[in-house]
């Protein structure tokens, strides 16, 4: 499998405070990876120490293959946490001039922006400024002003913040574009649900260390799934067959499947007749895997919206 960032060791230290404290990290590529971490966990830091955009205190990195991050940024796209346009020039001439700075010519930068406006529904607002737009008007334009050069690599910092619900959809629509195209997409994100429903694989960090990095399948195996077992008798030889962690609940049975499987549990339920009305098996969800990997308190400060996402 081809590595888009390798990176390992990182260290970067703030005044003595160590915001990204020893990372090893894979992200494949051609994949959408999710970061997912509190506020504060360090982030950002990562990001741009990947990127190149701050070097590192100690450890190392590759990025598209180079040891010198920057010198790629001709095919990274990226949106930094902390969105800011010239208010007074035209949505399609910042897309231009974004491009232009990632080495498109002018012109070429300014034909695309317009058609990528077209294709985002933004046809008409192409040649209003930045201030006579609505803030997930200008927020499309900066993520178009991102990926107009064509990255092979997109990087997102908190891409979700400060979007309603239909701009939110809009950006996971366009996230599954490009990664369909080959591109791999990496976003940071203090809400789960994001990262569940788009990512193939994704890191944990907080206090910046990482506690898991890979895939969001393998982040679920470590969770065994649950059983809910609904059954016509409530007593009989069968129950010896539940085990020890089963809640019962009237008719119902609760438990964490055995390792041995389904198959041994429901010979014994038909032998035993407990008469099995239903049975269902819950595989864990990733908020579950990440509570099991980095525990309630960290949990506890995810899946909450900035303050900016509740206005
Ligand atoms: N330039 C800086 N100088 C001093 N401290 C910094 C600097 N940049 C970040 N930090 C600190 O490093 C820690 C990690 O910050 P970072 O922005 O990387 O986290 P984050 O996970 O992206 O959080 P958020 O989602 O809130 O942006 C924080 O404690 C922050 O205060």
């Amino acid at each position: 499998m081809a590595i888009a960032i390798e990176a390992r060791g990182l260290v970067k230290e703030f005044d003595g405070f160590r915001a990204v404290d020893g990372v090893d990290l894979n992200i494949p590529e051609g994949s959408i990876f999710g970061i997912l971490g509190p506020n504060g966990a360090g982030k950002t830091t990562m990001l741009r120490t990947l990127l190149g955009i701050i070097d590192p205190d100690a450890g190392t990195r590759t990025l598209l293959g180079s040891s010198k991050p920057i010198s790629q940024s001709r095919i990274v796209g990226y949106l930094p946490e902390e969105r800011g346009l010239y208010q007074s020039m035209r949505a399609v001439d910042t897309i231009a001039f974004m491009g232009a700075l990632r080495g498109m010519a002018l012109k070429d930068a300014r034909d695309k922006g317009r058609a990528m406006l077209e294709e985002a529904g933004l046809g008409y607002a192409a040649d209003r400024q930045i201030k006579q737009l609505s803030k997930g008007m200008a927020q499309t334009v900066q993520l178009i002003g991102t990926i107009v050069h064509d990255p092979k690599l997109i990087v997102l910092d908190e891409p979700f913040s400060g979007l309603d619900a239909l701009n939110q959809a809009k950006l996971e629509r366009m996230i599954r574009a490009q990664a369909e195209k080959g591109v791999t997409v990496i976003f940071s994100t203090h809400v789960i649900a994001h990262a569940e429903r788009l990512c193939e694989s994704i890191a944990i960090i907080a206090k910046g260390k990482i506690s898991f990095d890979g895939l969001v399948s393998a982040a679920r195996d470590r969770l065994r799934p649950q059983v809910h077992l609904e059954t016509e008798s409530l007593d009989g030889p069968w129950r010896s067959a539940l085990p020890a962690d089963c809640i019962a609940e009237g008719n119902w049975w609760h438990f964490t499947l055995p390792e041995t499987g389904v198959e041994p549990l429901l010979t014994a339920l038909v032998e035993g007749k407990a008469g099995v009305r239903s049975l269902s098996i819950e595989r864990p969800g990733l908020h579950d895997a990440f509570v099991a990997i980095a525990g309630e308190s960290v949990a506890a400060e995810m899946d909450q919206p900035l303050a900016e996402e509740l206005l």
